[in-house]
């Protein structure tokens, strides 16, 4: 072991320097996050080579740009393109008031791979998938430096963890409960586990994967499902009086609380869930159910009985070496807020509502 980072370290620094406006190498090209990219920067960037925009193909699509890349879109900036250019090409909040962005050019041939490294990275720090991207003939000294290439794409997605602490936690649903604290190796946020009884690792314990969501769990949210869920999974092993309740920190289906917002504002103007997501330039879930699995595994559960309405959590959790041996509906009540949104899971994500 060096004192060197390692190419994960170094991923990690480069989420961190990216959330903050800084550049980073990959390969021979500088990357930045249009989400914080500050007029300066942008101005020495763009004195270094030709510059360009990444988006994924959901933006380009909305954007009405050519997509020759597969998964994203490499497009031109014109001369006069400032930091105002890129952020509307970013975020889709203004679409519908300036909906002719173009003419857009995208580039075709060459070589995308620094590109989809930056839009993996910009996603895992939770900020909009854009990336301004120039061509340098020497990296300044000081930046983070990474090779493109899919282990960076891999890097950005998965992550060690390991336990940091457990307590005692009496709950309103279930006195007899412990609370677990998980920290990925790659400084992204801690997850959490509950522990209700002491359920045998031999058998099909009742499991939830819940993922975050601030809006319905801590507010009361009328939007989503995501409170009463939360509370029914936990009042169902409070009665068995055993079970084990994940709280996984992937707020917004993977794409965090601040392009939760966003989309909620694009739900506003009339897009229905997915469609927002999309707009945004994410896929419709972002969600990593490996973090999921390894932390059952890490505790020492094989084998769950699921509380899910989602056959994707249920099909990445089997693919990931967790056997679900059944699934158990979870379903809540609707109201006048809720209803469209449980509809479009239906129609749109296979939820078994
Ligand atoms: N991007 C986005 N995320 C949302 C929206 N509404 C709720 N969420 C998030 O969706 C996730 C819901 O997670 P879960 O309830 O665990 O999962 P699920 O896919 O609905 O499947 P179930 O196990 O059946 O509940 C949470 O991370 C919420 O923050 C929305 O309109 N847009
Ligand atoms: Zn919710």
């Amino acid at each position: 072991m060096s004192l060197i980072p390692t190419l994960t370290e170094s991923v990690s620094r480069a989420r961190a320097d990216l959330r903050i406006g800084l550049p980073v190498a990959i390969g021979g090209y500088l990357v930045a996050a249009v989400e914080t990219l500050g007029p300066e920067r942008l101005a020495l960037m763009r004195t270094l080579g030709p510059a360009h925009l990444a988006v994924t193909r959901w933006r380009a699509e909305t954007l009405k740009a050519r997509v020759y890349d597969g998964d994203l879109a490499r497009i031109e900036l014109p001369g006069d393109a400032d930091l105002h250019w890129l952020r509307a090409l970013a975020d889709p909040a203004g679409d519908l008031m300036t909906p002719m962005k173009g003419p857009l050019k995208s580039l075709r041939g060459g070589d995308a791979a620094p590109d989809r490294a930056a839009i993996a990275l910009i996603k895992s720090a939770q900020l909009l998938p854009a990336a301004l991207v120039v061509p340098v003939p020497e990296v300044p000294e000081g930046l983070t430096r990474l090779q493109p290439g899919p282990t960076i794409e891999a890097l950005a997605a998965e992550a060690g963890m390991a336990p940091v602490a457990a307590a005692r936690l009496p709950l309103l649903s279930a006195e007899n409960s412990k609370l677990h604290i998980f920290r990925p190796d790659d400084g992204q946020s801690e997850h959490y586990a509950v522990e209700i009884g002491a359920p045998s690792r031999d058998k099909p314990v009742l499991a939830r994967l819940h993922s975050a969501c601030f809006t319905g769990d801590v507010l009361g949210s009328l939007k989503c499902d995501c409170g009463p869920q939360l509370h029914a999974a936990l009042g169902a092993m409070g009665q068995r009086g055993e079970g084990v309740l994940l709280y996984l920190n992937q707020e917004g289906r993977g794409i965090g609380l601040a392009n939760k917002m966003r989309a909620y504002a694009l739900q506003n103007q009339g897009f229905d869930t997915v469609e927002a997501n999309h707009r945004l330039g994410f896929e419709d879930d972002e969600r990593d159910f490996r973090i999921g699995a390894g932390i059952l595994r890490e505790m020492g559960f094989h084998s769950v009985r699921l509380m899910t309405n989602n056959p994707r959590k249920v099909a990445m959790l089997q693919g990931h070496g967790i056997t679900v041996a059944e699934r158990v509906p979870l379903i809540t009540p609707r109201n006048r807020h809720n209803t469209g949104y449980l509809d479009v899971k239906a129609e749109k994500s296979g939820h078994l509502l």
